[in-house]
Order: structure tokens, then sequence, then C-alpha cells
């Protein structure tokens, strides 16, 4: 799958921003099996860019395309099947059912897309540390488990592209290498792309591109 970016500014940011980003304001075009490195310090437009690129908001100028179709043109059926089936998202802001266990949340994530069998949920759960919460309800986990939990939330779907804005503010550098090993694992299955913003360069992620918003 191909996603290109053209000319893209948030409609809060001033055009000057364009000639200080390798993002904003620029061509780019990316494909499969890209591992995409966006540096960005705080307040440069990471959760901005992650957002556009999963049509969660649409204040921008210039154009998102994935193969060739502007985003802006997706209907709600088009952004649905997107989500399902090719694209998937670690956020920042973790969106679990508070009152169900870890694993019921990924076992519905799970059987809403399926592409992995149940016992994956437990080995990921396992190469990431958190088997033992499994059966623990989301509210009662702390962030960094919760974290986990997204991570393999995402994993669980077909996709083409990972979009994850700051997958690892929880986690410690030994944790989020382990995550990052699993990210990477999974994304090559798919041969997938994968756009990995982040405050600073990830020395643990072995990018093929690397920009500053
Ligand atoms: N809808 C909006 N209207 C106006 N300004 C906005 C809007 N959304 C974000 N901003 C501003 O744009 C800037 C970038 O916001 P964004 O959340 O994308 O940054 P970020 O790089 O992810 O930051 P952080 O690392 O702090 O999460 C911030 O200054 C923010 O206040």
């Amino acid at each position: 799958m191909k996603l290109e970016i053209k000319n893209l500014l948030p409609t809060y940011f001033e055009e000057e921003r364009k000639s200080t980003s390798e993002i904003w304001g620029k061509e780019r075009s990316f494909s499969n099996g890209d591992l995409v490195n966006i540096v960005a310090p705080s307040g440069t437009g990471k959760t901005s860019l992650v957002h556009f690129l999963y049509k969660m908001r649409e204040s921008y100028t210039g154009s998102i395309s994935y193969d060739g179709k502007p985003l802006k043109q997706f209907s709600r059926e088009a952004i649905a099947a997107l989500r399902k089936d090719q694209v998937s998202i670690i956020l920042q802001d973790m969106r679990l059912f508070e009152a169900q266990t870890i694993l019921e949340n990924l076992e519905i994530k799970r059987q809403l897309s399926p592409y992995h069998p149940q016992e994956r949920i437990i080995e990921m759960a396992r190469q990431l540390g958190v088997d033992h919460r499994l059966n623990a309800l989301a509210q009662n986990c702390s962030y960094g488990e919760q974290q986990r939990a997204v991570i393999i939330r995402a994993l669980l779907q077909p996709f083409d592209v990972l979009l994850m804005d700051e997958p690892f503010s929880h986690l410690d550098n030994a944790n989020a290498k382990k995550a990052t090993a699993l990210i990477l694992e999974e994304a090559a299955r798919r041969k997938a792309l994968v756009i990995f913003a982040e405050l600073e360069k990830a020395d643990h992620f072995p990018a093929t591109h690397l920009y500053h918003l």
C-alpha cells in the first residue's frame, strides 16, 4: 500500500512551519516495508499528524492519499474498512474498555478483525511480560500494562500500515525494546509500512527513513 502526503499543514499552524519541517509542506511517499521514524519534539504536531493519517481529524490543508485515493474522499464505510483491514494504530490515548479484562479487550478486537488465533494473544502478552495481567480489569492495570495491551491490540488485526504516536511513553527502555521487537516481527509478517512518531530518535528502531517534524 502506498501512503502519500503532499504539502500537508495543520490549519492551526503558521505557513512558515513548512520551511523548517521535513514533513509539513513537503511531498513524501511511503510504501510497504518502509520503517519511518518521525522525530517530533512536543508541540510540533506529532499527534495531529497521526490523527490526520487515520482520518480522526481533517483540520489540515494539503493532501493525504492511500493508494492514490485522497483520504478526505473516503466514505464512512470506506474508512471503516480501511481501519479494519489495512491501517492499524497505537494512540497515546489508550481507549481500553475499563470494566473489561485485558484479555476481553484483546479478544473483542481479535474477533472484529481476525488475523491471529487466540493463542497468539497469550504469546504476545508473554513476550511483553503482561501475561500475568490478562485477567485483570483494564482499570486496575498500570499505564505501562495498559500500553502493552494497546500494542498487542494493534497487532491482532491485519494491516498494511501501522501508525504509532509515542507508543512507549509509559514503558522503560527494556520494555520498549521488547515491544519494538514484537512490532517489527508483526510488521515484517505483513510486509507493512510503519510510521513511528516519537519525541526523540529511537535507537532501538531500525528506521529506513528518518524525518524531523
Ligand atoms: N484543533 C486545534 N486547534 C488549535 N491548535 C491545536 C489544535 N490541535 C493541536 N493544536 C496545537 O498544535 C500544536 C501541536 O499539537 P499536537 O498535539 O499535534 O502536538 P504534539 O507534537 O503531539 O505534542 P505533544 O508531544 O505535546 O503531545 C500544539 O501547540 C497544540 O496546542
